[in-house]
């Protein structure tokens, strides 16, 4: 503003009546507008306008509560009046008077008498939102000796700030809107109303005289004394700040180089101040006054910053909240604000997010496009839609794993050891893992092959692969591919599609954080084709060794190397894989178990997981071989064990229910405490299956339907059958 000198407003002004703030000269702030004056107003003259002054238009904040204003210009150029009688009647009177009693007072007597007590008795009655940004005297009208009788004389705020339209951004979602990037220039009066339609043009008295700060001539008297306050306390307010945030070192620099008369209007739109003190500071057109209004704010301040420095040590990775000051330039640039709760993130997000893209370690191409992103997003204003799309997209490719793996701690002995603890049997397949995992240790940039895992379900295939993501030391990932049928389930969609991502394989990488983990591809025979594209094609480019160092989402839309991951592939069957991805992978056949491996994976893997899972200790529940025997032959019929694994789960939990309920297995109740060796100890064949419901009945009653039944279904009918069997008396038969 210093430059302006010389600048003069036009005399006749459009008038823009804003609810998004106080703009005071020279600061700068964005204003949306959406009503049909102000739509007009930038229509017909922002937009149309060549020359400098068309840019320059005023601006009037009206804080009434934009729920209930109308579209009805406020009452610019009536006199709106309200009868109070001072003597009896009550302040809700004038309350309901004021806003419904209102009338044209079309002649009035007497001059104005501003009652100021009054004013402040009533703006505690009337919504601030109501009564700010309007201008209140009071006219004692009559016979003055009946000073009962007072007329009150409303119009509307009447000093606004002429402000030049820096950036106009039109959109038309959610609805149409425009939004403006506004600098304070200067006071103005408005004189006189000469149209309201289409938008309101004023006559206007330039209060603040542009040339008057570049003088250079210093106050002297009570005005220098306060000036010279003021700069002090704005200067150890800034000193408070962390100098290294380049915002804080420029705004130091204009603290020496600014006019002092500015520092009130630029510091009290910096700093942390409701609109109803920023409209003070407006109404203060007096320089004294003004400095007195805003000198009580600047030590508030001061005095926040003061405490929050003693209760809160600063950390390193707390220049965020100080960087909360960084809500774009410094005058003329963009309004900022020392608010440091609440609203930390929203003015330096930005900066954060070109810290983070920086920071992310991407390759050049990738850097490249982010780069270009973040500068559209700084030119963005907030409200467009394409600004969360592309916010989203950034905070996408930070959160990326660009180059970040994990170590691999591959030791083959150690690998064998902890297979053969996983999973019993399953030789074929355990020695080929180990060969692939030797040569992978001998060569770590092995490209391929993927191993694929064909057999029958329940046989361990997800498992072994979750066992080699352990071994290798690496972060797994499932991909249930089961009944995907859509093409960008595995590439993602492009960024032009409404609610479009990145494809499970990308999001599969930011959940897992590392460029390198083991993905297990589950149930690639079960994949599907529809309109949407074939996924199974899809997936080719991302088996492939060859390419897949440079596998495109159609969301990122940079290469993303994926040539670090494991791939890992399960199927039930290779009839249903397409020939080109079967083609692709080495089928390892896992066949079924036969009935004695069954036997041991039940007593070396299932039953202590089972156990676990259900609360009880080995102690607790023996499950004896013949039992799990009988399980396998009678009640399971499978290739692999998942369905004997639920059948022990059943068990656990019909004992869990006994031991729960404190149940005490008693000679009477229970023939097979002997076998038992002690009380609430369950393990004999007999005893088992008492507990679980399953009653060592007679070889016909074993095999009976209704038996097949209990054994297939849940606790509960199993206790039901307990308690059938009980009834009946002492069981005969049953082993142990
Ligand atoms: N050899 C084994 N040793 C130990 N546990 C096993 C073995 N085989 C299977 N299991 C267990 O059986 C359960 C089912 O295994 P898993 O889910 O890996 O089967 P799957 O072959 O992937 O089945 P599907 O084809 O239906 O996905 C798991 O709890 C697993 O631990």
């Amino acid at each position: 503003m210093s430059s302006n000198s010389g600048i003069q407003i036009p005399s006749r002004l459009p008038l823009l009546c804003t609810h998004d703030g106080v703009l005071l000269p020279g600061s700068t702030m964005r204003i949306s507008v959406d009503t049909a004056r102000n739509m007009q107003l930038v229509k017909s003259r922002l937009l149309k306008g060549t020359s400098l002054k068309s840019t320059i238009i005023g601006v009037i904040p009206n804080t009434r509560d934009p729920e209930h204003d109308s579209d009805e210009l406020p009452s610019l150029h009536r006199w709106v009046c309200a009868v109070r009688d001072r003597q009896t009647r009550c302040r809700s009177s004038v309350m309901q008077m004021f806003r419904y009693e209102t009338f044209v007072l079309k002649q009035f007597e007497g001059g104005p008498i501003v009652i100021y007590d009054f004013i402040t008795q009533l703006a505690g009655h009337v919504t601030c939102q109501w009564l700010a940004g309007w201008q209140l005297a009071v006219y004692l009208i009559g016979n003055k000796t009946q000073a009962s009788l007072l007329y009150l004389y409303f119009c509307p705020l009447s000093i606004g700030t002429a402000g030049l339209a820096v950036q106009v951004v039109g959109s038309n979602w959610p609805k149409p809107h425009y939004t403006l990037l506004i600098t304070g220039l200067c006071r103005f009066r408005v004189t006189q109303l000469l149209r309201e339609k289409p938008f309101p043009v004023a006559e206007v008295e330039q209060l603040d005289k542009l040339e008057q700060y570049t003088e250079g001539d210093q106050a002297d008297g009570e005005l220098g004394e306060l000036s010279q306050r003021f700069y002090q306390a704005a200067v150890q307010l800034v000193g408070m700040l962390d100098m290294s945030v380049p915002v804080v070192a420029k705004l130091r620099r204009l603290l020496d180089s600014l006019p002092k008369e500015t520092l009130p209007d630029v510091l009290a739109s910096m700093i942390r101040t409701s609109n109803k003190e920023k409209l003070q500071v407006l109404d203060a057109v007096d320089l004294e006054e003004r400095f007195k209004k805003a000198l009580p704010l600047l030590t508030r301040q001061i005095e926040g910053l003061k405490l929050l420095q003693k209760t809160r040590k600063l950390r390193p990775d707390d220049d965020k909240r100080v960087l909360a000051i960084r809500k774009g330039g410094v005058f003329p640039g963009r309004q900022f604000s020392l608010d440091e709760e609440g609203e930390d993130e929203d003015g330096d997000d930005t900066a954060m997010l070109e810290k983070k893209v920086k920071a992310a370690a991407m390759p050049e191409a990738a850097l490249r496009v982010c780069l270009k992103e973040l500068k559209r997003l700084k030119k963005m204003p907030q409200s467009m839609p394409e600004y969360a799309l592309t916010r989203n997209y950034l905070e996408m490719m930070v959160e990326l794993p660009w180059s970040k793996s994990s170590t691999d701690c591959l030791d083959i002995r150690a690998a064998r050891v902890l297979l053969d603890n996983d999973h019993y049997a399953m030789e074929k397949l355990k020695r080929r893992v180990l060969e692939y995992l030797a040569v992978r240790q001998l060569k770590s940039t092995l490209k391929g092959p993927i191993l694929c895992f064909v057999g029958p379900p329940g046989v361990g295939k997800t498992s072994v692969g979750r066992s080699i993501a352990r071994t290798l030391g690496r972060e797994f990932h499932r991909l249930a591919l089961g009944g995907v049928c859509d093409q960008s389930d595995i590439r993602g969609h492009r960024r032009t599609y409404v609610g479009s991502m990145p494809g499970r394989i990308i999001n599969g990488l930011k959940t897992v954080g590392v460029n390198n983990p083991v993905f297990l591809l589950d149930e690639v025979d079960k994949l599907g084709k529809s309109l949407q594209g074939d996924p199974a094609a899809a997936l080719l480019e991302v088996l492939d060794p060859e390419q897949n160092h440079s596998f495109t989402d159609h969301y990122l839309n940079v290469p993303f190397d994926l040539s670090q991951v494991l791939f890992i592939a399960t199927a039930n069957t290779t009839a249903t894989i397409p020939p080109a991805l079967l083609d692709r992978m080495e089928v390892l056949q896992v066949p079924g178990y036969t009935q004695e491996e069954k036997v041991e994976i039940a007593h070396r893997h299932l039953i202590p997981h089972q156990l676990e899972q259900h609360g009880l200790t080995p102690q607790q529940l023996q499950i004896p071989q013949d039992t799990t025997k009988d399980i396998i032959s009678k009640y399971t019929r499978e290739a692999g064990v998942r369905s004997l694994e639920r059948k022990i789960g059943a068990i656990c939990r019909a004992v869990a229910v006994k031991f729960a309920e404190g149940h005490k297995v008693s000679r009477a109740e229970s023939p097979t405490e002997q076998h038992a060796g002690k009380t609430g100890t369950f393990s004999s064949h007999t005893s088992l299956l008492f507990t679980a419901g399953i009653t060592p009945a007679p070889p016909a009653l074993l095999q009976s339907k209704l038996f097949s039944h209990i054994m297939r279904t849940s606790a509960h009918t199993c206790t039901y059958w307990s308690s059938i069997s009980l009834s009946t008396g002492p069981l005969r038969g049953g082993g142990g």
